[in-house]
């Protein structure tokens, strides 16, 4: 089962990329990966991987709209019979469409039995009456001209012709997608697989519970990163912590299971690591890469706060996204890597940028696009003044995340922002 892939497009590596560079090298990085097929009741909320079409005419034979009378012709009509005993109990929807109605002659129909060939149409069981055991006529409260040729009958592929495309591929599917591919007569549908996604958390000073010391932090990833992950259509597969201990990060990043570090056997199409991004002698991932020989796709972004986020090919084909170890850092790396490339692996657009007025007048700063955390006011961006890579109240409580060219911006001036993930809705698929 595949898609029809092509080559991988390969941006040329960038050190210290351009803020939008880097946004589209890692959209580029993430083909579409190859299809699964899933049962009906599980294909909700998934992207269609190939055009859906109608296996049979919809609906796939003529049938009634109303219970009443098949008729021929214009009134009064005979009733007619058919007396075989039925196989099973469904079959009383086919019984009415067992016989050839002549003109003249009617035959009791439920809503949704089959027509008989030579019918003309349908009385509703309102508009008849009978008299004498088999003789109808119409009723005080029908209509004069009832019942008009065609009435209450639906037509067999009326909604769709067998063989017609009826659901298009890169559809998100929605409940009434997956009801009409029911009647379209499907069991499975093919949707893109989603990305599995492992997480690495590094730092021997993290701590996951109760009050730090000076020199410990609290983890900031392990509580909330799993879910953001779902949240941008990934899968997530793998939680690990590791020691900062080189051996352990190559073991970790290694597609071999040396040892109990690996997570090679159950990691899938991304890594993620955070923190250990840095040059210092806690931090190895580079050197890490480096000896693997991952092929490195954005190494550092002229952005503040996240400049040493990174995007590599390990040599296995999995794609490895290194966040920073400071928290506002590491989620607007999210927003510029690691959100497209998922987007890429899901088969969806890239996000389309908004644009909204800058409330205040921003200063230069040379070489670097700022991603600064702010809220909507009277129709103008207001920057949050918690903008700094460790800090956490400003993205918390933001509405978008300014992006600001390194010219910076005056009052009234129209600047890229970015929506949160958890403030809109999942992107239509392409
Ligand atoms: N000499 C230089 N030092 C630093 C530079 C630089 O260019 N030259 N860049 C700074 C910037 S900017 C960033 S961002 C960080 C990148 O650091 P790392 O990715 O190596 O991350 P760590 O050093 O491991 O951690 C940084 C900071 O974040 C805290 N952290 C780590 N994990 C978590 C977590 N799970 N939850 C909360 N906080 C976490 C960690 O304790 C550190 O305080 O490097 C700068 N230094
Ligand atoms: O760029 Mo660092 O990523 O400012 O915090």
């Amino acid at each position: 089962m595949t898609t029809d892939n092509s080559t991988p497009v390969i941006l040329p590596l960038q050190p210290n990329a351009a803020w939008e560079h880097a946004r589209s090298s890692a959209y580029s990085a993430g083909r579409p990966l190859p299809y699964e097929t899933v049962p009906l009741a599980e294909a909700l909320g998934q992207i269609l991987a190939l055009d859906t079409t109608a296996l049979q005419p919809v609906p796939h034979y003529a049938s009634s709209a109303m219970d009443g009378w098949a008729v021929s012709g214009p009134p009064p009509w005979q009733l007619v019979t058919h007396e075989e005993p039925r196989a099973e109990r469904w079959q009383i929807h086919k019984e009415s469409g067992r016989r050839p109605l002549q003109p003249g002659q009617a035959v009791a129909i439920l809503t949704g039995g089959m027509i008989p060939a030579g019918a003309s149409s349908v009385l509703r069981s309102e508009s008849g009456v009978v008299s004498g055991g088999d003789k109808l006529t119409l009723s005080s409260s029908a209509r004069g001209d009832e019942p008009s040729v065609g009435e209450h009958i639906r037509p067999a592929g009326e909604e769709a012709a067998a063989g017609e495309v009826t659901i298009t591929r890169g559809t998100v599917l929605n409940p009434a997608h997956i009801a009409l591919a029911a009647v379209c007569g499907h069991d499975t549908l093919p949707v893109l697989r989603p990305p599995r996604v492992s997480l690495l958390l590094t730092g021997d000073e993290v701590i996951e519970y109760g009050l730090p010391e000076a020199g410990q932090v609290r983890d900031t990833f392990g509580p909330q990163l799993p879910q953001l992950v779902t949240m941008l259509g990934g899968r997530m597969d793998v939680v690990r912590r590791l020691s900062d201990r080189y051996e352990d990060v190559v073991a970790a990043l290694s597609s071999d299971a040396t040892d109990e570090m690996s997570i090679a056997m159950s990691s899938g199409d991304v890594l993620i690591t955070t923190g250990g991004t840095g040059r210092s002698e806690a931090d190895h991932l580079r050197q890490a890469l480096e000896d693997m020989q991952a092929e490195m796709l954005i190494d550092g972004i002229a952005m503040r706060p996240g400049h040493p986020t990174m995007l590599a090919r390990l040599p296995d084909g999995r794609l490895l996204v290194a966040l920073p170890g400071n928290p506002l850092a590491a989620m607007m790396a999210v927003f510029t890597v690691l959100q497209p490339l998922l987007d890429g692996l899901r088969g969806a657009p890239l996000p389309p940028e908004r644009h909204v007025l800058a409330g205040v007048d921003i200063e230069p700063l040379p070489g670097r696009t700022r991603l600064i955390p702010c809220r909507i006011e009277n129709g103008r961006a207001v920057p949050s003044p918690y903008f700094r890579s460790g800090m956490l109240r400003g993205i918390a409580d933001a509405d978008a995340v300014m992006v600001v060219p390194e010219a910076g911006c005056t009052t009234d001036e129209a600047v890229t922002a970015l929506p949160l993930p958890w403030t809109v809705e999942q992107p239509p698929a392409r």
